[in-house]
């Protein structure tokens, strides 16, 4: 039978049209476009129900309340649709994408989140191979995980970040190989390609503060392939609220009080870009606020400001004068998996600070292998 799609446009170029103050997402016109665009229509396409949204924004204009949205829009049509596509402008993309990832349990159809650098109507637009690729495959290769599609790579959309302002080659996956690559054929990353859904209820029901956590989270993996292997919908979905984090990038010189600001009420969780490896500065007065924050209850995690690698603190004297005032390691996750994480663990009430700590070093969703 052919696969029907449901494909949720929320803004970004992909829809745009010129206006004299710059590229601006309009109403009816997406959709206006692919009605005048025979390759779409194919047999061999699945049939696809396009869902503008009331509001259509620029991808800058994103918050957790549309992620909430997007995931809202999921559930409502799950049961109807095999596959989905989230089309998406690229600006905030790899934290939406991230989001979703976290948001969404027990997926057993692909969500993939695409969009493009030239709008669909435009002349060299990559929009419309985008597209046709991210429907084709939803319809083809159902890899039931949220993920990004661009530029003829599918990636999990927790491990993406966008790379290029201007340019088609807009992102990319540097700690974690893409699941699939669009060439001549359609190649599936068999060895990377698995599924973590249903991991996050058995962790916090009955792993934390246990000292198995490795055995454990592949015996909840295992679990989660058996569950995968039916097509009865598990789906849930974990709501977000907007947190106040702070993101604070180290650089030679910064002061302590930089910091202290940062840290201020109500900021509840601290993302620090560290240098290489997850080396700071021996500044006492910096280090001081580090533990005045964990004191505080803030969550503070360490994320090298790197754009490939791991944080490993234990590698220089000044990683471990970092560890000692007892923040996390953020090991190989990019900042936006680690902020949708936070968001995600923060919005939970029922988690203790030490419980949410303990989640934040877990591999939930596939997007934190080294750690
Ligand atoms: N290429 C794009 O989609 C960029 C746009 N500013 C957006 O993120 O909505």
């Amino acid at each position: 039978m052919r696969k029907h799609i449901y494909v949720a446009y929320t803004g970004g170029t992909i829809g745009m049209k010129p206006s004299s103050s710059g590229f601006v997402p309009a109403a009816g016109y997406l959709s206006e476009t692919l009605l005048n665009m025979p390759e779409f229509h194919r047999k061999e396409m699945p049939a696809f129900t396009i869902h503008e949204y009331d509001h259509l924004i620029d991808s800058s204009d994103m918050s957790p309340a549309d992620w909430q949205l997007i995931a809202d829009d999921i559930a409502n049509n799950y049961a109807a649709y095999d596959g989905f596509i989230i089309l998406h402008g690229t600006d905030t993309m790899a934290y939406t994408s991230s989001a979703l990832s976290f948001m969404l349990e027990g997926l057993t159809k692909p969500v993939i989140v695409t969009g493009s650098q030239i709008p669909l109507a435009e002349l060299r637009s990559d929009g419309q191979t985008n597209l046709l690729n991210a429907l084709y495959i939803a319809a083809n290769y159902p890899i039931p995980e949220v993920t990004l599609f661009f530029n003829n790579k599918l990636y999990r959309g927790n491990r993406v970040r966008k790379v290029d302002a201007d340019g088609f080659d807009a992102f990319d996956s540097p700690n974690f190989p893409a699941l699939l690559e669009a060439g001549i054929n359609i190649e599936v990353n068999h060895d990377v390609v698995s599924v973590f859904d249903s991991v996050i209820n058995s962790v916090i029901d009955s792993d934390v503060g246990s000292e198995e956590n490795g055995k454990k989270d592949s015996e909840n993996v295992k679990q989660a392939d058996a569950n995968n292997s039916s097509s009865s919908s598990n789906l849930k979905i974990s709501p977000v609220t907007p947190q106040p984090i702070g993101l604070v990038s180290l650089y030679p010189g910064i002061s302590a009080d930089v910091v202290k600001n940062i840290i201020q009420q109500p900021v509840n969780a601290l993302i620090l870009l560290s240098y290489g490896v997850g080396n700071a500065p021996q500044n006492k007065a910096l280090l001081a606020q580090l533990v005045q924050a964990q004191e505080n209850g803030v969550i503070v995690v360490n994320c090298t400001q790197c754009f490939r690698g791991t944080v490993n603190m234990t590698g220089y004297a000044n990683g471990h004068l970092l560890q000692n005032t007892g923040l996390i390691s953020g090991g190989d996750m990019t900042p936006e998996a680690t902020l949708a994480k936070l968001h995600y663990l923060l919005s939970k009430p029922e988690l203790s600070t030490q419980e949410r700590r303990k989640l934040m070093t877990r591999n939930l969703r596939g997007e934190l292998t080294r750690r």
